[in-house]
């Protein structure tokens, strides 16, 4: 991951851009891992887009679909290394907050109508994300139990910083990428899972999803009160850049 922080344009709209991110199997502890989506909404960000590459639980899936998140399992979080734990700041929001809807439905159903605009629907999906440790894959029985907890991907991200996003107020949607086939069986004869076929499926389709991520923002550039004008400290940074 390059760690940079971009700020630009995308598609008209003001947008701050992480290329890469932090994750707990690096050593770092969940509040430091959420720590940018904290930043972005102090600078004025409204709406996450979240994205990953993961395993495909559902066995329907096929390496290269991309999914768009319906709901997630924070699995880690839910065993204790949760991202709001720790004093509350009533500054970001409340202490107990509702994860009911963390994925927007309205953001959802723009992004499966945008990407059947694209000629996409081959390889959408919908579905429940399940955030694990990592950093070694799963076993097989592991993988039956993630799929028997309703996941239909799994991964070791994403979950964390939609939660602090959603704390703080922010509209998220999500979309994961199916890397890999997750293998379910005992003393299968798949090839089992590298981080390098994770890449290269990645890099495979990042195109589609970069495409499919411009289009969505344009089309979402009308509803966004920032695009033109300064109203945020972020927006008017670069309108200030634009201008010079
Ligand atoms: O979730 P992202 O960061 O996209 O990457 C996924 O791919 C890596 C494993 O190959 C792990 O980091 C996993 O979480
Ligand atoms: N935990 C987990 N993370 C992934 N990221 C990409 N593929 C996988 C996978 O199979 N399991």
């Amino acid at each position: 991951h390059a760690g940079n922080l971009v700020l630009g344009y995308l598609s008209g709209v003001p947008t701050v851009c992480m290329q890469g991110r932090l994750h707990f199997y690096e050593g770092h502890p969940a509040w430091l891992v959420t720590m940018p989506i904290r930043m972005m909404k102090l600078i004025g960000v409204e709406t996450l887009i979240v994205t990953n590459a993961s395993g495909g639980l559902n066995q329907d899936y096929n390496s290269g679909d991309i999914m768009v998140i319906k709901d997630h399992i924070n699995l880690t979080g839910l065993t204790g290394q949760h991202p709001l734990v720790g004093p509350n700041d009533e500054k970001f929001g409340p202490r107990f907050p509702a994860m009911t809807t963390p994925y927007d439905p309205e953001l959802r159903r723009l992004a499966q109508e945008t990407a059947k605009e694209l000629g996409f629907s081959g390889f959408m999906r919908e579905g429940v994300y399940v955030k694990v440790s990592g950093p070694s894959y799963e076993t097989p029985s592991e993988s039956r139990l993630l799929r028997k907890i309703g996941a239909d991907t799994v991964g070791m991200s994403t979950a964390p910083e939609v939660v602090v996003a959603i704390h703080a107020g922010m509209k998220v949607l999500g979309f994961s990428m199916v890397t890999n086939v997750v293998i379910l069986k005992q003393d299968s004869d798949k090839t089992p899972p590298t981080h390098q076929e994770v890449m290269d499926t990645a890099n495979k389709r990042a195109k589609d999803l970069q495409l499919l991520v411009k289009t969505i923002v344009g089309k979402l550039a009308s509803t966004l009160k920032a695009t033109e004008s300064a109203a945020t400290p972020a927006a008017a940074m670069l309108h200030k850049e634009k201008e010079n």
